[in-house]
């Protein structure tokens, strides 16, 4: 819906009505379309002005709408009016003008916006371009090296840059609607002409050709399959190569090409579950909307290696007050060095001032007494860390939330070591952590809800996507990991090769292929974990047969590398050789293949020939039916969750949703049956055995991903 009103007896002006971002729904565009036709036929009104209710300008396109049947005018006819009026036009701006709502601004003659705007031309990340007509108006406007800038990365850029660009006319730091109606007012009499973009020549530089071999490189390399991000470049190209007409149906070809791809499918799928995170529930029932959070205004990080120095950092740097501990004099001053150029780096990078001042060092665990949270770091090790929450529940006040960082131990187990298990939870970041966007926030039986919603306050306020998960090993990310980590292996011991594998994964769209994840992570950490479990026994004397390990199919390959000290990047050689310890840059390694035709020797393997299909579905398909088993038993209260876990902590590429969501691409049923097929050719691998909701799902008639949770309900109710 949209509003109109007169203001200062000349100036008409239309308001966009629809919380909470007034994107342009179906009524909203009906209104403007009406309301411009009044405005332009009533003598008195000599100019109009746009803006939008509570303080937001437009946050575009309605992307509910997109999955349906689209009604109501369309965008761009209507922008074309907006151009094409008698009258000037100004568009008021303040809070976002994104996507579909920028390209309405462009379609006005003007714009002023408030100095705490943002605009931009976010399409690419939901899969699309800016389609109503901005891939040919933005680098008409500001040239074509800012608009591919813009238009290809999606950034959002203050109203101080756009400016700079040209984007915008005049930025204010009042009222942005009465600015906007007096400049409307101003220049009622103003000659148009010159004001309508489209009739604009795009001015490029010289080498344009240069530039945009470069540009689509860039882009090509970075993509990772994604398509908008291609289609982005050739439609600036279009709009700085042909006439604006020509170039509006070039826009308009591309842009049919990606609105029905499954990729913009998957995006605007992702967009959705990113927020459906935020609206956690708990299986007692506990919810988002009736938990409410303690603030924390002082925290402590104990344990100062590769992850506390990182979540000490994303600490400091959102405003809170940290103590942060280390036992090791020389770790101390090692950690104080490393997060104190992190900070200085971050904040230089930003233009704003280090938080050094933030952080008090100590070594001595009494020192945070005083403090409401504290996220524990120390080593994967029960024994350790529940001495550590032992020594947390003496010295701290009652009210301390007392978070564990393990990648996967009992929650519960550590819970129990404190005189208040209801205020303990698992704060569970991603290397590193002041960068990786990802936060699991483990609950265990104990955990109250209060604990919850503190926990997943604090890590939105650090900036972190934080997803509420159960307690179970590895929570949710590592235990879909171990599955898909195990079939790699298989795959080696078969005939395939480290590299096959990963080019495989690569292709899909991963960043990194599975083996040369391991080497970044180093291999030493699994091992390490394998040991304590009982799992990796390096003497043969033990009895264990090799590749079997309680009944079920197991491969040495990894420990046996370990053995031989090769732990990946840090000691220069693991699936793949590097120039020196450290080096990132992974090369086929003849040791590792000699040692694979040994190893298959060994065992009496015959190597057979692996496909692309095969490497995909076996890692990817066992990986998913862990998901379904995570469902199943209540450790995920939904696929976004699962979606959102695999996106921001394991770069499963965007564009295909998540793991849950690509399954219901692909289409349950063929996941069944191909997990049925690879079952019975191992059946001495469990993970490959189609879980029950799987089939339960394929039962209902495979319900859309958006239904899952019915189901999901029923089955969970029967066990
Ligand atoms: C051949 C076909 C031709 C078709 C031509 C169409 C061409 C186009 O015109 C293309 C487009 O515009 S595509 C849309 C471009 N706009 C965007 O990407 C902005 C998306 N929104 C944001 O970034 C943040 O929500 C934003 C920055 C705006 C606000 O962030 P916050 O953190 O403050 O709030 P959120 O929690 O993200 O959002 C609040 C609620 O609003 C919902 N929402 C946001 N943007 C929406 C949008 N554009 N459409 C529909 N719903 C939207 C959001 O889902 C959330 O809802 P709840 O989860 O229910 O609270
Ligand atoms: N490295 C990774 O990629 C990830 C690790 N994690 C988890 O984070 C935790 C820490 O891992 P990293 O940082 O990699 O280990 P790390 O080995 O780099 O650092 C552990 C630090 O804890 C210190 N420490 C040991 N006992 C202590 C005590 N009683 N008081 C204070 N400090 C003590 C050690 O001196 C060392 O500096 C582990 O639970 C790990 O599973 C979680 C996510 C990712």
């Amino acid at each position: 819906m949209a509003q109109y009103t007169r203001v200062s007896g000349s100036v008409g002006l239309i308001t966009l009505q629809s919380p909470p971002v007034n994107a342009l729904s179906a009524a909203v565009r009906q209104g403007i379309v009406d309301l411009m036709q009044r405005a332009l036929s009533e003598p008195e009104v000599k100019s109009v002005v746009i803006c939008g209710q509570n303080g937001i300008f437009c946050g575009g396109a309605d992307i509910k709408e997109f999955g349906g049947q689209m009604s109501g005018p369309p965008l761009i006819p209507m922008i074309h009016a907006i151009e094409a009026a008698s009258k000037p036009v100004v568009a008021a701006i303040e809070g976002i003008a994104l996507g579909g709502g920028l390209e309405l601004a462009l379609g006005c003659h003007y714009r002023i916006a408030h100095s705490k705007a943002r605009v931009g031309l976010p399409e690419v990340t939901l899969g699309l371009l800016p389609g109503a007509g901005g891939s040919q108006r933005l680098p008409r406007l500001i040239g074509v090296p800012a608009a591919l800038d813009l238009i290809t990365t999606g950034r959002h850029v203050t109203a101080a840059e756009a400016l700079k660009f040209g984007l915008v006319d005049q930025i204010t730091d009042h009222n942005t609607v009465n600015v906007a109606v007096k400049f409307a007012q101003r220049v009622a009499d103003q000659p148009l002409d010159a004001r309508r973009i489209s009739t604009h020549p795009c001015l490029c530089p010289s080498d344009v050709a240069v530039l945009f071999e470069e540009v689509m490189q860039r882009v090509r390399r970075t993509a990772r399959g994604a398509i908008a991000p291609i289609a982005c470049v050739q439609a600036v190209r279009a709009a700085a190569t042909l006439p604006y007409n020509q170039g509006m149906e070039r826009e308009r070809e591309l842009m049919a090409t990606l609105f029905t791809s499954g990729q913009a499918r998957a995006l605007q799928y992702f967009f959705f579950a990113q927020r459906a995170v935020g609206r956690w529930s708990m299986p007692s029932g506990a919810r988002w909307d009736t938990s409410k959070p303690r603030p924390v205004h002082k925290a402590a990080v104990i344990g100062l290696g590769t992850m506390g120095r990182g979540i000490t950092v994303a600490l400091a740097q959102a405003g809170f007050s940290v103590v942060a501990v280390e036992t090791q004099e020389k770790q101390l001053m090692e950690a104080k060095q490393a997060i104190s150029g992190m900070l200085e780096r971050g904040a230089k990078r930003r233009g704003v001032a280090p938080a050094l001042d933030k952080i008090n060092y100590g070594r001595n665990i009494q020192s945070v007494a005083d403090v409401d949270l504290v996220i524990e770091a120390v080593f994967e090790d029960m024994a350790l860390k529940k001495k550590v929450f032992q020594q947390l529940s003496a010295v701290c006040k009652p009210s301390t939330f007392l978070c564990s960082n393990t990648s996967g131990l009992d929650i519960d187990q550590l819970a129990c070591q404190t005189r208040n298990p209801e205020l303990v939870v698992g704060m569970h970041f991603f290397a590193p952590a002041h960068v990786m966007k990802l936060l699991e926030v483990v609950y265990g039986p104990k955990s109250s809800p209060l604990a919850v919603a503190t926990a997943m306050q604090l890590g939105k306020k650090i900036g972190k996507v934080s997803v509420a998960v159960g307690n179970c090993r590895g929570f949710v990310g590592n235990r879909m990991l171990k599955p898909y980590l195990e079939q790699a292996l298989f795959l080696l011991e078969e005939g395939a090769t480290p590299e096959f594998v990963d080019q495989v994964l690569e292709e899909f769209g991963f960043a990194m292929g599975v083996f040369r994840m391991s080497d970044l992570s180093g291999l030493d950490v699994g091992w390490k974990v394998r040991l304590a479990d009982g799992l990796a026994m390096p003497d043969p004397t033990m009895g264990q047969p090799t590749r079997l390990r309680q009944g079920r199919r197991y491969s040495p390959l990894g420990d046996l590398l370990c053995e031989q000290g090769r732990f990946g990047q840090k000691t220069g050689r693991g699936w793949y050789q590097y120039d020196k310890p450290g080096s990132q840059v992974a090369k086929p390694d003849p040791w590792l293949h000699s040692f694979l035709d040994e190893y298959r020797a060994r065992h009496a393997l015959v190597a057979h020939r692996i496909d692309h299909q095969e490497v995909l579905e076996r890692c990817l398909y066992s990986m998913i039916n862990e998901g379904f088993r995570i469902l199943e038993d209540g450790i995920a209260a939904g696929p976004e969750d699962i979606d959102v876990i695999y996106v921001f902590g394991y770069s499963w590429p965007r564009h295909r949703g998540g793991p849950m969501f690509y399954a219901a691409t692909v289409g349950l049923n063929k996941v069944l049956e191909r997990l049925e097929h690879y079952y019975q050719a191992h059946p001495d691998v469990p993970s490959l055995q189609p879980c029950h909701l799987l089939r339960k799902l394929v039962a209902s008639g495979s319900p859309p991903i958006q239904k899952w949770r019915e189901v999901i309900k029923k089955v969970r109710s029967q066990l």
